[in-house]
């Protein structure tokens, strides 16, 4: 790209060397540049980018942008001083990339817990549906036949736009994004033209970076301000009725919002609501009438996802709430999110991703309806990590007749003040402490008996876990379908 009009965005700046007529890539990496890169260094919580100016002319960079006065030849490169080079790195990547994002309908879904399974959700009803769409959140990206891993929920400014501007290029029209308060903080969705915001819920997460409620709270308002003012534009809010949250989200648009909910009145509610094992039914009240509803998906908390999803597909006015609801009926559970493991057992598994005290006691909530006998709960928590939640999750998960408290990833942390950090909140002796997550998976179900529902919370289907920070191979669902064949006899 031509770096004087790339350039011409910012305002504030001082030139310093001559500049290149082109400019080849947009790095915040030096890890990442090649020949003829713009640097731009960034102050980091853990590294400042301004350390690595030296390592990107290295690799090739022909300009930086930086904060301040570097040592560097101009007569070789050039340096560019901003006032900010966050603001500037968001500004200079969708110019880069040429504001994919206008082009596309985007939607962005956030909230404590949720994100994943809307998104998900959102994403089979528009494809369902024929429209071009793709997901890109927890779970990476799948760009047509091309899978792309995401070290992030939301990835940082630079790799969207980067995404979004190859997603266009392959005719997609429609991105789902899961937005994280980390992401909004950190300014990684700046530049993002939102045409559909939805909210799920908010509770007690993440309180080790958001230090209060309040401001937990108000980082994720920033996805329903930034949906922006202008009101030429058909824009939505989806929020939950339900949550205490709605009327300051609610305050935070200028575009209409649609509600959904099951306790208060709502645009669109369910009521009627029947549980079993392997789905969940309801009416459903919507503006354009009642419906019956079928999910593959349990529990109450995905009642709430399910009528999320259809409000936001429905925002955009092109697919009926109708075939909404027939195209719902034959979607699968979500990967690793209350999912019934397919044994030929006389127990009852679901693998879980629960890592908050509200995900906990909803997850366990969700197969009430048709306990026979007992619930058994293994769960973890991360280190490094929000410490203040670990109570909470194991008085929430003291729900269940027995748990097994164990570790999600350690991290960095010692695993033993994980465990014993968690034990405070238990609020009966039924428990063990476990470290290892595999002991724990094959103590619960030695442990079992017939009639037993177990869920296994923490990790979903990660194919891993994080220990002295590296990727030790892992998997919940393999250890417990092998050990249930033992136990119980099975041929698998
Ligand atoms: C605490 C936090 O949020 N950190 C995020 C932040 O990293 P950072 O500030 O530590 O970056 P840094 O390592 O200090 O580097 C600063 C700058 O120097 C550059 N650098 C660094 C090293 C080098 O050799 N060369 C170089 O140029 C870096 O590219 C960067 O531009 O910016 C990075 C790029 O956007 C993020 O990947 C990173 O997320 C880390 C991995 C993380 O774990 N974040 C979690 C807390 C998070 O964001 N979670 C939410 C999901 C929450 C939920 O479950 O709901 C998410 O969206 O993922
Ligand atoms: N609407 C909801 N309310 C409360 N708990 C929920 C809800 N939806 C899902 N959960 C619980 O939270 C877990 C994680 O769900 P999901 O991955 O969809 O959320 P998320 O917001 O994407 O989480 P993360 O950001 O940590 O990846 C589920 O396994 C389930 O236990």
């Amino acid at each position: 790209m031509n770096t004087y009009g790339l350039l011409a965005s910012l305002k504030l700046k001082s030139i310093h060397g001559t500049l290149p007529d082109k400019v080849h890539s947009i790095e915040q990496d030096s890890r990442k540049v090649k020949q003829n890169s713009l640097f731009i260094c960034i102050r980091g919580f853990r590294s400042d980018g301004h350390a690595f100016y030296s390592e990107a002319l290295k690799k090739g960079a022909t300009i930086i942008v930086a904060e301040e006065k570097l040592a560097i030849d101009h007569t070789k490169h050039a340096l560019v001083i901003v006032k900010d080079t966050a603001k500037a790195l968001a500004i200079l990547a969708n110019k880069y990339y040429n504001y994919p994002s206008k082009n596309m309908t985007v939607f962005g879904v956030t909230g404590t817990n949720g994100k994943t399974t809307v998104t998900t959700l959102i994403n089979q009803l528009l494809q369902k549906n024929n429209q071009q769409a793709a997901l890109l959140g927890t779970n990476g990206m799948q760009l047509l036949n091309e899978s792309l891993e995401s070290n992030n929920t939301t990835c940082d400014v630079l790799t969207n736009q980067k995404l979004l501007h190859k997603a266009a290029n392959l005719g997609i029209d429609h991105m789902v994004m899961e937005v994280s308060s980390h992401g909004l903080d950190q300014g990684r969705l700046r530049g993002i033209d939102f045409d559909v915001v939805t909210f799920t819920n908010l509770t007690q997460d993440h309180l080790d970076y958001h230090k209060t409620m309040e401001h937990y709270g108000n980082t994720k308002g920033l996805l329903f301000a930034q949906l922006g003012n202008n009101l030429t534009q058909e824009k939505n809010a989806i929020l939950n009725r339900d949550d205490p949250w709605y009327e300051v989200y609610n305050c935070m648009t200028p575009y209409e919002v649609i509600s959904y909910g099951i306790y208060k009145d709502a645009d669109f509610r369910a009521t009627n609501i029947t549980y079993h094992v392997d789905r969940t039914s309801f009416t459903l009240l919507s503006p354009e009438g009642e419906f019956t509803v079928t999910t593959k998906l349990i529990g109450e908390f995905n009642v709430y996802n399910t009528i999320a999803s259809i409000a936001s597909v429905y925002a955009r006015g092109v697919i009926s709430v109708s075939d909404l609801v027939t195209s719902l009926s034959d979607m699968d559970c979500i990967n690793g999110r209350m999912q019934k493991l397919e044994i030929d057992a006389p127990i009852t598994i679901y693998i879980d991703y629960a890592h908050t005290p509200d995900a906990i006691e909803k997850a366990i909530a969700s197969v009430y309806p048709f306990k026979q006998n007992r619930i058994l709960f293994v769960v973890g928590t991360g280190g490094d990590r929000d410490e203040s939640k670990r109570p909470f999750m194991a008085e929430k998960a003291s729900v269940a007749d027995y748990v097994v408290l164990t570790i999600n990833d350690s991290r960095y942390e010692d695993t033993s003040s994980i465990l014993r950090d968690m034990e405070k909140g238990m609020q009966h002796n039924n428990y063990v402490l476990i470290e290892n997550r595999k002991s724990a998976i094959v103590h619960v179900i030695e442990e079992s008996e017939p009639g037993d529902i177990i869920i296994i919370a923490g990790k979903g289907l990660e194919e891993y876990q994080i220990i002295e920070g590296k990727k030790q191979p892992h998997s919940d669902k393999k250890i417990a379908v092998e050990k249930c064949a033992i136990k119980y006899n099975l041929n698998v």
